[in-house]
């Protein structure tokens, strides 16, 4: 019941955006006709921070340094902090867990992932996902404050594990929608999520997370809902390139699979890790690669046992 009760406002960086979502009671530019909680506050001050017991990190992957930075001196020393982005950061290749550790010293840092669109879970339907914690005691708790009648959430201590599967999940719908709009077959697609499961595990564990985790809502699951459909941008952008040989002209849309895929390939690289089908999508990504050539690569790999 104290939940029902909480105060939750969202934080805009831009006035107008605040207020256009306080005039309507919706957020019309990213979730069209979708009426939001009638006790939503709307703010574009960070001091809406300052007695927050818990934030979350709602933006891009590659914008979470500057605004940690810039929002950090308002958001108390006992939050909990928790991103929900899915990427890692291009130019230094860390988890955005890290990220946020090294520039808000002292907070407790969590992760929400798994298979959500925010449209379905703002639409009241039915959604399971996973949030991690340093430890299993602050998971439980946030599951339990933050879950609902349809929003369900599972604890989990593999921050590791929870969030590299959101990043690696984008890459390889990236993958999926190469092949959808090459028009080479679901067999094909099915192949795909099998074997990038497997490159997945092996990036997970090689950099500390469980491989129960990679089989779980925030690794398998979000990679089967992000694979198959077309509510994914990084599906759609995977098939724009499968058709087109190039990204649909004049997309704005964040595509997070386009940046996760050469710091996945590169860190795979240094790490000695074999991930064929990333380091395959970030040469596509890159303009390095065709599309048939990539495949000509991949089915002449030598046999290897699964
Ligand atoms: N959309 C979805 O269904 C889901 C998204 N995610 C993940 O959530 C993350 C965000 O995705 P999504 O919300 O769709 O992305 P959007 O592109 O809609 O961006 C979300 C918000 O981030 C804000 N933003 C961008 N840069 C900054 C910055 N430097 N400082 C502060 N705010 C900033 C934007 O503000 P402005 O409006 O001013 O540009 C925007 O309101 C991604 O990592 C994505 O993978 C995870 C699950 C589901
Ligand atoms: O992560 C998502 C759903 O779980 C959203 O996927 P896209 O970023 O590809 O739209």
């Amino acid at each position: 019941a104290a939940k029902d009760k909480a105060n939750v406002t969202l934080l805009a960086r831009r006035d107008e955006a605040a207020a256009e979502c306080r005039r309507t009671g919706r957020n019309d530019a990213v979730l069209p006709g979708i009426p939001l909680p009638p006790r939503l506050v709307y703010s574009s001050q960070a001091d809406a921070l300052e007695d927050a017991d818990i934030v979350l990190f709602a933006m891009p992957s590659q914008a979470h340094r500057d605004a940690a930075r810039s929002y950090g001196p308002a958001i108390g020393a006992s939050a909990v902090v928790v991103t929900c982005a899915k990427g890692m950061e291009q130019s230094t290749g860390q988890l955005l867990t890290d990220v946020l550790e090294e520039e808000l010293p002292g907070r407790r840092i969590g992760v929400l992932s798994g298979p959500g669109f925010a449209a379905d879970i703002a639409s009241g339907l039915p959604t399971a996902m996973v949030i991690a914690a340093p430890d299993t005691a602050i998971a439980t708790e946030l599951a339990e404050v933050l879950s609902g009648r349809t929003f369900r959430l599972y604890p989990s201590a593999d921050r590791t594990g929870v969030q590299l599967g959101g990043a690696l999940k984008n890459v390889l719908a990236i993958a999926c929608g190469i092949v959808e709009g090459a028009g080479l077959g679901d067999s094909a697609r099915a192949a795909l999520i099998s074997r990038g499961l497997a490159e997945m595990s092996r990036f997970i564990v090689a950099r500390g997370g469980e491989a129960d985790t990679v089989r779980g809502l925030s690794g398998l699951g979000d990679l089967v809902l992000t694979a198959t459909s077309h509510q994914s941008r990084n599906l759609r952008f995977g098939i724009a390139l499968g058709k087109n040989g190039r990204a649909a002209a004049g997309s704005s849309e964040l595509v997070e699979g386009a940046f996760a895929a050469s710091v996945a390939a590169r860190v795979a690289g240094a790490l000695g890790i074999e991930m064929p089908v990333t380091e395959a999508v970030a040469a596509i990504v890159d303009g390095k690669l065709d599309v048939r050539s990539a495949l000509e690569q991949l089915m002449s790999r030598p046999i290897t046992h699964e």
